[in-house]
């Protein structure tokens, strides 16, 4: 049995990118963005919304016509037109069996670019076509969906589950719950726990997606030169969630809107 080291406040404050008075809008890191849908246009919102709280250069959003219109209306710092990106983050709000043919399209040209990926829910079926350093996020059902099990064997033991779909998939996995559990193929494990349980309500994950989209577009000579970044960057997007969480909640239910508000605050502290 693998063991997982667990992931602290201080490791996550070691692996966010501070600007420097060097930095422009494209050094920084811009990720690319196809989630969300005509069904789901709320899953963009939150994925947008919380990698911009996280900080980076630029965000291209390239979903489809409805969550886009909604994506704007909420967050008008967003770029719309297609260009260079150094990162991609996909799938959060798609359902694979009903996804329109612009939206496979501009999947398929995300994946076979070679960069750091981030894939989320409807979007989980595509990993194999991915050709760049890739980290999965699924919850149980949707791991156990993807290396053929059921969802109790997962819950049952998601540690032993997030290596084997890393092993079987050959790409870093996040294997959401009250604990995340991250394997990479190299042999990084890493556990992270800061969550209270009030942060199991839709759209949590969506917004994970965000934050680490946006860390992983700015740690992009960190992957090319470092197999168990994406990992390490997993186990930090899931602190800085679950503290922002903590931080919205006081103890109480919160929305994933408050959540997100909470994160530079969140950041500010793991930096101090
Ligand atoms: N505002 C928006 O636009 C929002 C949009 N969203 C988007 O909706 C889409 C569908 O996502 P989804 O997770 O609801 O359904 P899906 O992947 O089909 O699950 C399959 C089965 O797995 C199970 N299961 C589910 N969750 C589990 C868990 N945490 N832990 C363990 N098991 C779990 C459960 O099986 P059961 O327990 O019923 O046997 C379920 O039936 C997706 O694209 C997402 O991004 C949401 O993010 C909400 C906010
Ligand atoms: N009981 C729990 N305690 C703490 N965090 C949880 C709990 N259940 C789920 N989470 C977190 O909430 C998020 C749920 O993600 P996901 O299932 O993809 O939801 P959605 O698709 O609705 O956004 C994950 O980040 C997961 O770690």
């Amino acid at each position: 049995m693998s063991t997982f080291s667990e992931w602290t406040p201080a490791d996550a404050g070691r692996h966010i990118r501070v600007p420097v008075a060097d930095d422009d809008k494209y050094s920084r890191g811009v990720l690319g963005v196809v989630t969300g849908s005509a069904e789901y246009p709320g899953a963009a919102v939150l994925g947008v919304e919380a990698a911009l709280h996280t900080g980076l250069g630029m965000l291209r959003y390239l979903g489809p016509a409805r969550a886009s219109d909604f994506v704007l209306q909420r967050r008008p710092e967003t770029v719309t037109a297609p260009g260079r990106v150094q990162a991609w983050l996909l799938g959060s709000g798609q359902d694979a069996a009903v996804r329109d043919p612009e939206t496979a399209s501009r999947l398929d040209v995300a994946l076979h670019q070679g960069l750091p990926t981030v894939i989320d829910a409807g979007a989980l079926d595509l990993v194999e076509r991915s050709g760049g350093p890739t980290i999965v996020t699924p919850h149980f059902g949707e791991l156990a969906r993807i290396v053929d099990a059921s969802k109790e064997q997962v819950a049952a033991n998601p540690a032993a589950w997030a290596v084997r779909g890393a092993e079987a998939l050959g790409v870093t996995v996040l294997l959401k719950g009250h604990s995340t559990y991250v394997a990479a193929p190299d042999g990084t494990r890493i556990v992270a726990a800061s969550a209270p349980a009030w942060l199991a309500t839709a759209g949590a994950g969506d917004a994970l997606g965000g934050i680490l989209g946006a860390l992983v577009a700015t740690h992009g000579d960190d992957i090319a030169a470092d197999s168990g970044a994406l990992a390490r960057l997993g186990a930090t997007a899931s602190v800085i969630h679950g503290l922002a969480a903590k931080r919205a909640s006081a103890g109480g239910p919160f929305t994933i809107v408050d959540l997100i508000r909470a994160v530079p605050a969140t950041i500010a502290d793991l930096l101090r």
